[in-house]
């Protein structure tokens, strides 16, 4: 049986542990998938490829209300799916090589690891016989996955996940998406960009129902535009009709049906944790799958720490990849272990409109206690915004009225990734909104003066 220092169990964010300083430890790296995990093969980066495309399909139909005349003459859906994959498959496969081939010290383990003893993990390899391997110390990194709801027929009717979709041989004209959140409203973009036929059916009253009320709200107006939103309604079957699925809904008229020939899953994601059975060696998890870790990422286990979709209540790449820095000088200074800062995590939906957020919603602020004032600045109301004509974006700030310490930030609207990272900014260092708007040029007539103004506008206490 092969004995390890350290073993990975996932190449997502966990891949990014190895770097020089543990060229001396040997370390095996487990993975059932395909190299460099959910981010580059079916997360972030091919979505924000396809957003950016979709981006472009639409500018046509955005310009003609500014006399630019032109016209989407159609998409080459292979043409745009090589292009992205064949960017990306490359680097997964470079950097399976690169650990496979180059790190000495370095064993992959191409299979899924369950464990089956204290710091005892078996690999099955596929050969039909499974290698045990034991560990002092134990990296997971496993991830999340879809979650398939629960819905009569549907695993009968072959639907789609993010996993697949952006890999389908042909666009198909109608698809229905299942799900209102991040993964729903950024493919019903991407999609809806390269003309298919959307119907987006939300569980709730309003798509990205997690954001600030205001936002949510705004975003459920635009996309109701744009796409066949059908909200407050219950998937309860489904079922295929030669290339049609159909999906059988109830909502507040009663029963209805919808169809497309395609039909997309996106309703949340769940902690791999259940395949890894984790019993065995101790470590525990919380009531909805994630591993329970400590403020250094450490299990309930000495030596075996957790991060990423897999422990942690934030399902972002960037909360990944400072969750395996953590890991990473905590494996190498067990006895001067950092800790993980959670105050302040940002996301962003690279939907149509954009949406970006860091803090407290409005509706949160209210349900703590917690005083606060709010400012409101619409796009239209600054130079930039409103020579593009930008008439429904916005951004809203929440802040303590007595320090002016903000507490929240919500931007709806063009660049709203970008705008709201000097507010991330302002957050983590502690600089008040009055500092921040005042003690510093905006260059004008540029978009941050969006921000520069929302700051202005908070009616702080004297
Ligand atoms: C469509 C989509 C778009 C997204 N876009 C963004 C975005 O724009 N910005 C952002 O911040 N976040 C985004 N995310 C979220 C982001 O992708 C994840 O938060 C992040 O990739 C999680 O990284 P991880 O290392 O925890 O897990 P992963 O990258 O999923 O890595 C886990 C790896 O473990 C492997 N594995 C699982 N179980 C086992 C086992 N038993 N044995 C061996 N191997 C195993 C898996 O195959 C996988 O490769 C997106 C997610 C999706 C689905
Ligand atoms: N831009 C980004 O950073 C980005 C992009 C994609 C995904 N992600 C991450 O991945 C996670 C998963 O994304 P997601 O969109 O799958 O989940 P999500 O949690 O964002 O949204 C899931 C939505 O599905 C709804 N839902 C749940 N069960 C349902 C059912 N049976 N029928 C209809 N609707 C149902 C929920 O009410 C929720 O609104 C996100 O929370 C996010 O952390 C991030």
């Amino acid at each position: 049986m092969r004995h390890f220092d350290l073993v990975i169990i996932g190449t997502g964010s966990g891949n990014s542990i190895l770097d020089p300083r543990f060229d001396d430890w040997n370390v095996a790296i487990v993975e059932k998938g395909v190299f460099g995990g959910t981010c580059l093969n079916v997360g972030c980066i091919p979505t924000k490829m396809f957003v950016h495309t979709a981006d472009l399909a639409n500018a046509p139909a955005a310009g003609a209300r500014l006399g630019v005349d032109a016209r989407l003459t159609g998409v080459r859906w292979p043409e745009v799916r090589d292009r992205i994959f064949g960017r990306i498959d490359p680097i997964a496969e470079g950097g399976r090589r690169y650990r496979a081939e180059e790190c000495a010290n370095v064993t992959v383990y191409a299979g899924e690891g369950r464990f089956v003893g204290s710091k005892r993990l078996a690999v099955s390899t596929g050969s039909g016989e499974d290698e045990v391997i034991t560990a002092d110390r134990f990296v997971l990194a496993a991830g999340s996955r879809p979650i398939v709801p629960d819905v009569v027929g549907i695993e009968q009717v072959g639907f789609h996940t993010n996993e697949d979709v952006m890999r389908l041989a042909e666009l198909p004209r109608r698809m229905v998406i299942l799900g209102s959140g991040f993964v729903a409203t950024e493919f019903a973009h991407v999609f809806g960009s390269f003309g298919v036929d959307v119907t987006l059916v939300a569980r709730s009253d309003l798509l990205l129902r997690g954001q600030d009320l205001d936002v949510a709200t705004r975003f459920t107006e635009l996309a109701e535009r744009r796409w066949d939103v059908r909200r407050n309604r219950k998937a309860v079957r489904a079922e295929r009709d030669g290339d049609v699925t159909r999906l059988h809904l109830e909502g507040p008229d009663g029963a209805e049906v919808v169809e497309g020939e395609a039909l997309l899953v996106a309703v949340g994601r769940r902690p791999n944790s259940d395949l890894l059975n984790l019993g065995a060696t101790g470590v525990t998890t919380h009531p909805d799958g994630r591993v329970v870790v400590d403020c250094h990422q450490r299990t309930e286990v000495d030596g075996i720490y957790a991060l990423g979709d897999l422990s942690s209540p934030y399902q972002l790449k960037h909360v990944a990849n400072h969750e395996a820095r953590v890991v990473q000088h905590n494996l190498l200074h067990p006895d001067a272990p950092v800790s993980t800062d959670h105050r302040f995590v940002p996301h962003a939906v690279f939907s149509s409109p954009q949406v970006a957020s860091v803090g407290l919603t409005e509706q949160q602020a209210r349900a703590r206690g917690v005083r606060y004032v709010t400012a409101t600045q619409q796009y239209a109301g600054i130079a930039y915004g409103w020579a593009m004509e930008d008439t429904t974006g916005f951004c809203k700030l929440l802040a303590d009225p007595a320090d002016g310490r903000l507490l929240g930030a919500h931007i709806i609207g063009p660049q709203a990734p970008t705008l709201i990272q000097p507010l991330v900014q302002a957050m983590h260092f502690g600089l008040d909104a009055r500092s921040m708007a005042r003690g510093q040029y905006w260059i004008h007539p540029s978009m941050p003066e969006l921000v520069e103004n929302a700051l202005l506008n908070l009616p702080l206490d004297d």
